[in-house]
């Protein structure tokens, strides 16, 4: 809540975080040039509005208050010259149709959030990267630099922001027109998936399944009416603070500061830290936040985390993204679990299945097993489940393209295939078919998980 002594909160939004320590910001050479599109930024058109912020928002509060489930995923790493129209139409369809599936599998209206439209920057772990004796800036995403392995490639330029905000518009544009339009309606979803089962090798598995979604029409939920299949919410880790705060708004209508480069932004596992800048631009800002949760949290840390993204306790505010690894989630997430229920916290719990379980394929590639994932997955809803508390919802790195970049999965790629189209510039994503893949497996998990599953599918 702002009172009239406070500076307006745009202002305090944009600038407070300056004093606290950023991580992983680029070291831009050319300060005049950051500052000219910073300044570009500064008057540039808004990518989405407040209301639909808040709409996320009410969406998400019922996430948090187990009555819906949360889909969110994308890509690792966008890139400007890569993006176009049928690879953006393929993912928004993958990730209407994992809705359909996960909200029939859990009969909960389903929330669908991409990490699209500004997914650009990333974390990494070193600051550098050494090739043939040649070491050069790491490559930190579109954004900022280029992946080429080139000094001129991997310079920081800071006019890349300016791209991404127009190459973003232009995404947000579309997928509104595909959301608005008839290609992510119920009979196009359930053709897909359809059509996914009868090519699958898993056909005689996931067949039940499917004809079962086809019967209740492939709505993703209880029919109160506020879910949209075609709505789709737009999400990115919210690393680049100088742009981020360049398209900070004060939202006239109720004096709350808006980020407005996206609907949802998140505090990836590596900005986290309590005193740091990242915690005090999300502070300031009245969108919907998540943060990454890693395996080294201590819960201390996790409750003062949340008392400073959500002072208010208001669900739908703050959604927790667990990325613990398979081997790990049973043993770190109860504890964390239990100590923020005995709080009374409202959040939404999400699992993020990928960040935990990256590997190196013998040819060097980074890359996840599909079935890391998947237990990682089934950790999370039996931890959560056991507690009493909701299993809100899964964060993917997928994409909707015929990518070899995770192994395993139904069409059983190994480590071999993972040169024949590995195209992403940070981590693996599953392609459409694992993505697919893992989500009625995990519809069977859940469903053999429930006592008298028979009983409660009939009484749909
Ligand atoms: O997407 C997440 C991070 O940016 C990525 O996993 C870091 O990868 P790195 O360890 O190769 O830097
Ligand atoms: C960087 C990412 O994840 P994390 O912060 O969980 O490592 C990511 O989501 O791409
Ligand atoms: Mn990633």
């Amino acid at each position: 809540m702002t009172s009239l002594l406070d500076p307006p909160a745009a202002h305090a939004a944009q600038t407070s975080w300056r004093r606290l320590p950023a991580g992983q910001q680029p070291s831009w050479p050319d300060a005049a040039a950051l500052d000219a599109a910073v300044t570009a930024l500064a008057s540039a058109l808004p990518l989405v509005t407040a209301r639909e912020c808040d709409l996320l928002r009410a969406r998400l509060a019922a996430v948090a208050r187990g009555e819906a489930f949360l889909v969110q995923g994308g890509d690792c790493a966008e890139e400007l010259d890569a993006v176009n129209a049928a690879s953006i139409g393929r993912t928004a369809g993958t990730l209407q149709q994992l809705a359909a599936v996960l909200g029939y599998a859990r009969s909960l209206p389903v929330v669908t959030l991409a990490r699209m439209a500004g997914q650009y920057a990333k974390p990494r772990s070193s600051p550098t990267e050494i090739r043939g004796g040649v070491e050069l800036p790491v490559y930190r995403g579109d954004a900022v630099n280029g992946h080429a392995f080139t000094a001129a490639a991997r310079t920081p330029d800071p006019h890349r922001l300016v791209r991404v905000h127009h190459t973003s518009a232009a995404t947000v544009n579309l997928v509104r027109a595909y959301g608005a339009g008839e290609h992510a309606g119920p009979g196009q979803v359930l053709a897909a998936l359809r059509e996914f089962t009868d090519a699958s090798p898993e056909r005689d598995r996931y067949a039940a399944l499917t004809a079962e979604i086809e019967r209740a029409g492939g709505f993703t939920g209880t029919g109160d009416g506020w879910h949209t299949p075609g709505e789709l919410f737009m999400s990115h880790e919210g690393l680049l603070l100088d742009y981020e705060s360049a398209l900070v708004r004060l939202d006239p209508a109720t004096g709350g500061a808006y980020a407005t480069s996206g609907h949802l932004l998140w505090i990836g596992e590596r900005t986290r830290r309590l005193d740091g800048a990242h915690v005090e631009f999300f502070s300031r800002i009245s969108n919907p936040v998540a943060v990454k949760i890693g395996p080294s949290i201590e819960t201390d840390d996790l409750l003062r985390l949340i008392g400073r993204l959500s002072p208010e306790g208001e669900p739908g505010r703050l959604t927790l993204v667990v990325r613990m690894g398979a081997g790990k989630i049973r043993d770190v997430l109860p504890g964390l679990v239990e100590r923020v229920t005995a709080e009374g916290l409202p959040v939404a719990w999400v699992s993020d299945p990928m960040h935990g379980n990256t590997i190196s394929a013998p040819s060097g590639h980074k890359t996840r097993r599909f079935d890391d994932v998947l237990d990682e997955l089934a950790g999370f809803f039996e931890v959560l489940t056991g507690l009493g508390a909701h299993p809100g919802g899964v964060h993917l790195e997928l994409t909707g393209d015929d990518v070899t970049e995770c192994v395993g999965g139904g069409d059983g790629i190994g480590f071999g295939d993972l040169p024949a189209r590995y195209r992403s510039v940070c981590d693996p994503r599953l392609n459409r078919g694992q993505a697919l893949d893992l989500a009625y497996r995990l519809a069977e998990l859940l469903d053999t998980a429930r006592p008298s599953s028979g009983a409660v599918r009939e009484s749909r």
